[in-house]
């Protein structure tokens, strides 16, 4: 089995003496090619940790992070974000596109920053893959929540990267324009054969996902395949309860 990303006993600290937390303990984790992980655990677990030691955006203590067959603590800085950059997708709650810029412009942005003019066709491509290219002039303010998501969406994919980390998309958009990314998601991985791995506390957001991995005290306390949302609601109350 490929392997999209595995943490190998990966742990991370913050702080020290009596304000030392352990945000990661010991964590390992593969996350299979091709498919759609979600991440959920009471606040304070580790999840946005986990993401930003996964995304080479942060370093664990000790243990190793390996994306695909590179081991992310062999780069130097310069070379993270090279990696980062042609390899690996992010989409956040907040959107984070520039206002200022059309739908097709924040699209064009990851290829440009990594040296490489973008065609219409791949631009075309990225926002036709989310419906939305007859948007592709228009600015973020002029745009719903949820189209916005999409355009990030479309900028994530453009790279074509490995793994696509999402930290809460849903989270600022309305049941229907949340569904409607979570679809989107879905088929990212199913339509699109990349990997997905998305934080998020929502459990009828994690059903969407093959996996979810359940994370408490820096550690992974339960794996459920096939979720549905009604187990993984009961699941999250009882670690909350803990
Ligand atoms: N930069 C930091 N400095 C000190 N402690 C930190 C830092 N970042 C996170 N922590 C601590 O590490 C632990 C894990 O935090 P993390 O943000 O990964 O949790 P989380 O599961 O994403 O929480 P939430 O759902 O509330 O966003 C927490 O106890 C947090 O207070």
């Amino acid at each position: 089995m490929d392997l999209a990303v595995d943490l190998r006993s990966v742990t991370k600290v913050y702080g020290s003496g009596a304000a030392r937390v352990t945000a990661l303990a010991d964590l390992s984790f593969s996350f299979p090619a091709g498919s759609f992980t979600a991440v959920m655990g009471p606040s304070g677990s580790g999840k946005s940790t986990l993401l930003q030691c996964a995304a080479g955006l942060d370093r664990p203590d000790s243990g190793q992070v390996m994306l695909t067959d590179v081991d992310l603590a062999t780069l130097n800085e310069d070379q993270l974000t090279l990696l980062r950059r042609e390899r690996i997708g992010f989409v956040f709650q907040a959107f984070n596109l520039i206002s200022a810029l059309t739908a097709a412009q924040n699209v064009r942005l990851p290829l440009l920053l990594g040296g490489r003019t973008p065609s219409d066709a791949e631009v075309d491509w990225a926002l036709t893959s989310v419906g939305l290219a007859e948007r592709a002039a228009h600015r973020p303010g002029e745009l719903s929540g949820g189209q916005q998501q999409r355009v990030a969406i479309a900028r994530a994919l453009i790279t074509k990267p490995d793994v696509l980390f999402a930290d809460e998309p849903t989270g600022a958009l309305d049941t229907s324009s949340g569904r409607e990314v979570l679809e989107l998601l879905r088929g990212v991985v199913d339509q699109h054969h990349r990997t997905v791995i998305m934080v998020t506390h929502d459990p009828v957001a994690a059903s969407y996902a093959d996996v979810v991995m359940f994370l408490a005290d820096g550690r992974v306390v339960d794996v459920m395949r096939d979720p549905a949302a009604d187990r993984i609601a009961t699941r999250m109350t009882n670690l909350e309860r803990r």
